[in-house]
């Protein structure tokens, strides 16, 4: 554990080198909008240098406004290609599913046009589902958008799960985990996960939180860098890009 707090800054204008900026709105809706266009902005100065984009979204509660007001953006979507940081090990069209959640949110309106890549499918084992994610997470990442769970977890990388140390250090993108004994998990025990190597290469790293509880985990997070405590440490420990995080009452 490091004795120092990573410098946190509470604006959007922030010094360059903080690994982690904070991102304060008064309301939901400047929070939805705030977030939406800073992930929007993202990718079209992604869009300005090549020919493709690639954004991973997270699955929860929290990001779904933030989803519908980024699928309104004007930007050349069809040149977006839209994937999971994680998924419970369901269908894509179970309603419980990640992918269920960001086709019904993002991939509507101008959204629409995307690419859209699930962690899972009909027929298709959790290994071999593990190796394409690999596979297609060889293209290079530009944003990525994480949550962060009321335990600490992100992604699928939960406190105390099995396992966990063989995600935080392979060299891999994804993995298959097994939450088991994990209560942040709820049911669903076997997902599949982006790790720290699979974070390391995006240009753009979000994290999306609401409400007094998870700012005031967002601190204990933020007092230490030991990803064991809480696995949304890679958010910020992770070499590479900031951490912007969108937060709001
Ligand atoms: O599928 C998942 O479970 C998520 O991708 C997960 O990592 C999520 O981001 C957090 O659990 C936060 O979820 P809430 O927004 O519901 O608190």
């Amino acid at each position: 554990m490091s004795d120092e707090r990573p410098p946190v800054i509470e604006e959007s204008t922030a010094a360059e080198g903080s690994p982690v900026r904070l991102h304060v709105y008064d309301s939901v809706t400047q929070w939805v909008w705030g977030a939406a266009v800073s992930i929007s902005s993202a990718l079209a100065r992604s869009l300005q240098g090549k020919a493709r984009a690639r954004l991973l979204l997270s699955g929860g509660t929290t990001p779904t406004a933030v989803y519908i007001a980024l699928s309104k953006a004007p930007l050349d979507w069809q040149h977006i290609d839209v994937a999971l940081v994680d998924e419970r090990w369901l269908l894509p069209d179970d309603p419980d599913s990640n992918a269920r959640l960001v086709r019904e949110s993002l991939l509507q309106r101008n959204g629409a046009a995307a690419r859209f890549e699930t962690l899972t499918r009909p027929g298709r084992g959790i290994e071999e589902a593990v190796a394409t994610a690999n596979m297609h997470a060889r293209q290079p990442t530009d944003v990525v958008v994480l949550g962060m769970g009321e335990d600490g977890h992100t992604a699928s990388l939960f406190p105390r799960m099995r396992d966990l140390d063989l995600a935080l250090d392979t060299s891999a993108a994804y993995v298959a985990v097994d939450a088991s004994g994990c209560a942040g998990a709820g049911k669903w025990l076997r997902r599949i996960s982006l790790t720290p190597a699979g974070l390391r290469p995006a240009h753009t790293r979000l994290l999306l939180i609401r409400g007094q509880k998870k700012r005031d985990l967002l601190d204990r997070v933020l007092d230490g860098d030991d990803p064991y405590e809480y696995p949304a440490r890679i958010a910020f420990t992770t070499p590479g890009a900031p951490l912007h995080v969108h937060w709001c009452p």
